[in-house]
This record gives C-alpha cells, sequence and structure tokens, in this order.
C-alpha cells in the first residue's frame, strides 16, 4: 500500500487531545537536551518529568501517563534504571517510547536497544541510519547524525514495525510513520531543524505523550510528527538562524494550540 498523506484533520485533533488531557510524560533522556524537551512538552500542552534515578524510575513509570527513554548520553547505570522503568510501564500498562540515538557502531547502546525491543515499545522513533541500524540492516550513522535517507530506511521501519508490533516513526526531510502495514508520510518542516540540537530528541517525547492517548495510534504519533513539522516550518519563515529558530520553534507549537 503507498504511504498516506497525513490529513489536518487528524493533525488538529491529536493537539487537541494533548491540550486537554495533559498528558504526564516521564522522560529519561539525554543530558543535551533536557531542558529543550520540557520546554517542547510544556508548548504542546503536555506535562514533563525528568525522573531517572533507579529507585524512583520505576514508581514514576507507573504513575505517569507515558515514559520515554532515550539512549543518547547512556551510561551503564542509567541503562539498569531505564530497564526498570521499562517494567514498571508495562506492568502498569503504560505506553513507553524508545529513541535509538547512535545505535549502530556503539556496543552498549545498541546491545541495551535491542534488548529493549521485547519489551514491547508502543512506539519507535529514529532518524534513517538509527532505525536502519535498530532493524539489523546498517552499522548506524555518523554519531547522531543520519547518513541515510528516510524514505531509504522506510522497508527497514515496516519490517521492525511488523516484527515487534509497533509503531515505527523515521524521520527527515520526509517522515514515515508505520505500523508495518499502514504508512503515513509526513512532510514539512527545514534543513534548519537539524541546526539545533534535540529537534528529534523531542520529538520522540511527543510521539510519547501521543502514544497515551485514544484513538489510533499510528494516526496519533503521525499527528505528532506532523505538529513538529509544522512548527519547524512556521519558525524558518520567521528566523534568521539557529539561536531565533529555536524561540520561534517553541512560540510556533505554543500558538498551535491556541488557533
Ligand atoms: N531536511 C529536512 N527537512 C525538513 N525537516 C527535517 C529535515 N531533517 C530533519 N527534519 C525534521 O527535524 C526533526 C528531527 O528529525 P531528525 O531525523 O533530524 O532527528 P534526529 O537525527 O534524531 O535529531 P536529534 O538527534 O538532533 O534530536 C523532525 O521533525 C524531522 O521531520
Ligand atoms: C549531540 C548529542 N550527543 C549525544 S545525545 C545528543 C543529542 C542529539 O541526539
Ligand atoms: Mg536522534
Amino acid at each position: 500500500m503507498p504511504p498516506d498523506l497525513l490529513n489536518s484533520v487528524q493533525l488538529a485533533h491529536t493537539s487537541h487531545l494533548i491540550r486537554t488531557r495533559s498528558p504526564l510524560v516521564h522522560c529519561m533522556t539525554n543530558d543535551v537536551v533536557q531542558t529543550f524537551t520540557a520546554n517542547v512538552l510544556l508548548a504542546i500542552g503536555a506535562s514533563p518529568a525528568m525522573v531517572i534515578d533507579a529507585v524512583e524510575a520505576p514508581q514514576f513509570a507507573a504513575l505517569a501517563d507515558a515514559l520515554l527513554i532515550n539512549v543518547g548520553t547512556l551510561t551503564q547505570s542509567r541503562a539498569a534504571a531505564m530497564r526498570t522503568a521499562v517494567e514498571s510501564a508495562n506492568a502498569s500498562h503504560k505506553p513507553w517510547t524508545l529513541d535509538p540515538v547512535a545505535v549502530g557502531a556503539l556496543m552498549l547502546r545498541t546491545e541495551f536497544c535491542q534488548q529493549l525491543l521485547s519489551l514491547q515499545p508502543a512506539a519507535i522513533r529514529g532518524n534513517a541510519s538509527e532505525i536502519l541500524a535498530l532493524a539489523g540492516m546498517s552499522r548506524g550513522g555518523r554519531g547522531v547524525d543520519t547518513t541515510d535517507t528516510a524514505a531509504t530506511a522506510l522497508p527497514a521501519a515496516q519490517a521492525l514495525a511488523r516484527q515487534i508490533s509497533a509503531v515505527v516513526a523515521v524521520t527527515g526531510e520526509v517522515d514515515y510513520v508505520t505500523d508495518g502495514r499502514r504508512t503515513v508520510r509526513v512532510t514539512g518542516g527545514s534543513s534548519l531543524m537539524t541546526k539545533v540540537v534535540g529537534t528529534g530528541c523531542a520529538l520522540s517525547a511527543v510521539v510519547a505523550a501521543s502514544c497515551s492517548l485514544p484513538g489510533d495510534r499510528l494516526d496519533n504519533v503521525a499527528a505528532a510528527c506532523g505538529l513538529m513539522k509544522r512548527a519547524g516550518g512556521v519558525a524558518t519563515e520567521i528566523s534568521t538562524g539557529p539561536g531565533s529558530f529555536v524561540a520561534a520553534f517553541l512560540d510556533a507549537l505554543y500558538a498551535e494550540g491556541q488557533a
């Protein structure tokens, strides 16, 4: 089946659901993107909390509406805390989302993410090289950056989605969101989104939030991608570089919900 194009009614619906339900998103994410991720979640009307201790994380995973696991600055002790949080989220029937940052060449994060695949993530969001590597089809990108296009990684995303019954979002110039049967294509945004750190990581937090919503998960995750693309496009038009882009991007996300 050829990909559907994300429609604006779905985007508005998911955005409204996030703002009215304000999901509490438990973020176990990397050191680089903590504040940006929290600000993105606040701008769309969700509620972020960064709880990382090995004792507190499983407690909080049971209370929060959704959990994000991002391995960008993984350590062995963080991996242990993340695993207990995932197990707790699963025991409490809370959806969790994986961002496999720089998976491929590096052993600790690659083995850890491969193991997590058996713990039923609701969604996975990564760039093309990360999704290819997670599916076992390449050795990863250049550090945290992709060296492949999302279209190239779509078959890997579809295979991975079918294999573990999750929604997989592979992002880039075009985003593809798939459950292995149906695929939604999300266009927009701009390359300036890759010139500030953490747009992908923050998107994964928005994907995590969207997994807690009622309705079709694939459609909600695609809408999460659409929200970020649209704000990225608006922000690019009014900004003059990466610095002003960040402020304009947060303002655009915030404004989407006020319309
Ligand atoms: N060339 C591009 N044109 C338009 N949008 C893009 C482009 N590249 C990335 N994006 C958008 O930027 C956001 C981040 O996607 P990307 O695939 O770069 O994630 P990432 O590599 O994991 O990022 P990071 O690791 O910095 O958080 C997504 O919303 C994506 O759609
Ligand atoms: C730059 C960087 N290094 C580790 S995580 C991260 C954030 C982007 O993924
Ligand atoms: Mg990334």
